[in-house]
């Protein structure tokens, strides 16, 4: 008899704890309201307790956008990740929250982000984060980047080698590697090789983690996040043991790190491990799926793609196959940049830039409480016809004459936070181009399946291709 009754008095017991919940999630919307003039923005207010919105916003987040910003104007509140967000979608809100009202925000990444990363309440503090700015800033700036261009080069040629046995590849797969590599060699002189392969898989497990929700189970992402991170972190702890015992000179990022330790300002081991992650994942997952629309949009376009391809046999025509690429080469990428940009703009790569205010803020009529998280969608904007006219068709012509006007166009971000990594991901992606155009032709090797979206966006299936020398 006892079976039963347990059962009944749990299922009602669950449901009295949920009306609790969306009791309280309804006060407490109502309750930060009723302080100030201006009030939250409008949303749904009943929404699945701890998860709200999430699955809808992951199955699709720029349609989860427009349906919003359809209902309930341009500003508006959701729940996700099992927080109280507020959505900013215009170029005007995204500047107020990333750049004229910075220093009233922290950066309001999901809590499974912050728990995976670890010591991001240190990192966070604004001395730790200047410095760490002035540190990584050095060593990414456009004169120190001319000399990478030659590793870069090599890796990329590296990376391409093996398309010459093979039919079908990957791309998404491919760019990773490439992006992975290139992005250990600048952090932590590291080489390709086994150790690398098993660190780029435990990256994947964490990337997979970051957008989870932050449910410690066996079977969760979040859960195989956590220890992919912490086999990742004995791995740099050796790294930075190793340098410590052995006075070697690297000039590289790590370096860079290690070298600036200040009296009283020493970034601790946590710190280092927590910033290596944080660089490697900045540098690799936006990068690879960037360059995978970049291959998807040329393809799509044959007329741009066969410029291009001009442009780079330019380049090619006064060198050996064998030369490295030079910074003067780079120069030259003209039309291939214009790509670029329009890549990122239409690529919907950077869903949102979340933000946490430190304390009750007001812009434009709505409030943003403290503690609430605040997104700043700048794909919501680069796709609006009001900001780019016709802004689902592929025309880097947009970026030339100087381009879009000031504040529309946020792909690195803005302000105090705005991308470090803006030269070297161009750099990176403007290489591998050039040794695809110059040597490949390829075609999709599916159907278009849509979008994928987990992380960042790419084209469903990472957009398997046909390669064929050229
Ligand atoms: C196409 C590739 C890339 C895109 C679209 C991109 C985009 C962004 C964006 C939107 C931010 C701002 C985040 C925020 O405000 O919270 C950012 C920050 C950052 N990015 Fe990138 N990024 C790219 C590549 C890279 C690369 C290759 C690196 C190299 C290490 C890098 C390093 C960083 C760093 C260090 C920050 C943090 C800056 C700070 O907190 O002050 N990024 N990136």
């Amino acid at each position: 008899m006892e079976g039963p009754y347990t059962l009944v008095s749990f299922v009602l017991g669950g449901i009295l704890l949920l009306l609790a919940f969306l009791l309280q999630q309804k006060k407490s919307h109502e309750r930060s309201s009723s302080s100030t003039t201006s009030s939250i923005p409008r949303g749904y207010n009943w929404t699945l307790p701890f998860f709200g919105e999430t699955f809808d916003f992951l199955k699709d987040p720029h349609n989860f956008h427009l349906k919003h910003i359809a209902r309930f104007g341009e500003t508006f509140y959701a729940s996700l990740f099992g927080e109280n967000c507020i959505v900013v979608t215009t170029p005007e809100a995204s500047k107020w929250v990333l750049q004229t009202a910075q220093h009233y925000f922290r950066p309001g990444y999901p809590r499974s982000v912050t728990t995976i990363v670890d010591a991001t309440e240190s990192i966070y503090q604004p001395q730790f984060h200047s410095r760490m700015r002035k540190i990584v800033g050095s060593t990414l700036y456009p004169e120190a980047l001319q000399n990478y261009v030659k590793y870069i080069d090599a890796v990329a040629r590296i990376s391409l080698s093996s398309w010459k046995f093979k039919k079908t590849v990957n791309l998404y797969d491919e760019m990773k590697r490439y992006t992975f590599f290139v992005a250990s060699k600048i952090l932590c002189s590291l080489d390709p090789g086994p150790e690398l392969e098993e660190m780029a898989l435990n990256m994947e497990k964490v990337k997979n983690g970051f957008l989870s929700l932050h449910i410690d189970l066996p079977f969760t992402r979040y859960h195989a996040a956590l220890k992919a991170r912490d086999a990742l972190y004995r791995s740099f702890k050796k790294i930075i043991d190793c340098r410590r015992n052995e006075g070697r000179r690297y000039n590289d990022m790590l370096e860079a790190l290690m070298l600036s330790d200040e009296p009283g300002q020493k970034f601790s081991d946590a710190q280092l491990q927590a910033l290596i992650l944080s660089l490697m994942f900045a540098g690799y997952e936006t990068t690879s799926a960037q360059l995978v629309w970049a291959m998807k949009r040329l393809h799509d376009n044959p007329e741009i793609l066969e410029a291009v391809k001009a442009e780079h046999d330019a380049i090619r025509k006064s060198k050996l196959k064998e030369d490295s690429l030079n910074w003067g080469d780079i120069k030259e990428m003209k039309l291939t940049l214009r790509v670029i940009y329009e890549t990122m703009r239409t690529s919907h790569l950077d869903v949102f830039i979340p933000r946490e205010p430190l304390q009750d803020l007001e812009y434009d009529g709505s409030l943003f409480p403290r503690g609430w998280k605040i997104h700043a969608s700048i794909s919501a904007f680069h796709l609006d016809p009001k900001v780019f006219p016709d802004p689902y068709k592929f025309d880097p012509s947009r970026f030339e004459n100087g381009g879009p006007p000031p504040n529309t166009y946020m792909p690195f971000g803005n302000g105090n936070r705005k991308c470090l990594g803006s030269e070297i991901a161009k750099t990176q992606m403007l290489i591998l181009i050039h040794h695809i155009v110059s040597n490949y032709r390829w075609e999709a090797a599916g159907p278009d399946q849509g979008i994928q979206w987990w992380a960042v966006a790419i084209p469903k299936g990472g957009y398997p291709i046909r390669v064929q020398p050229r």
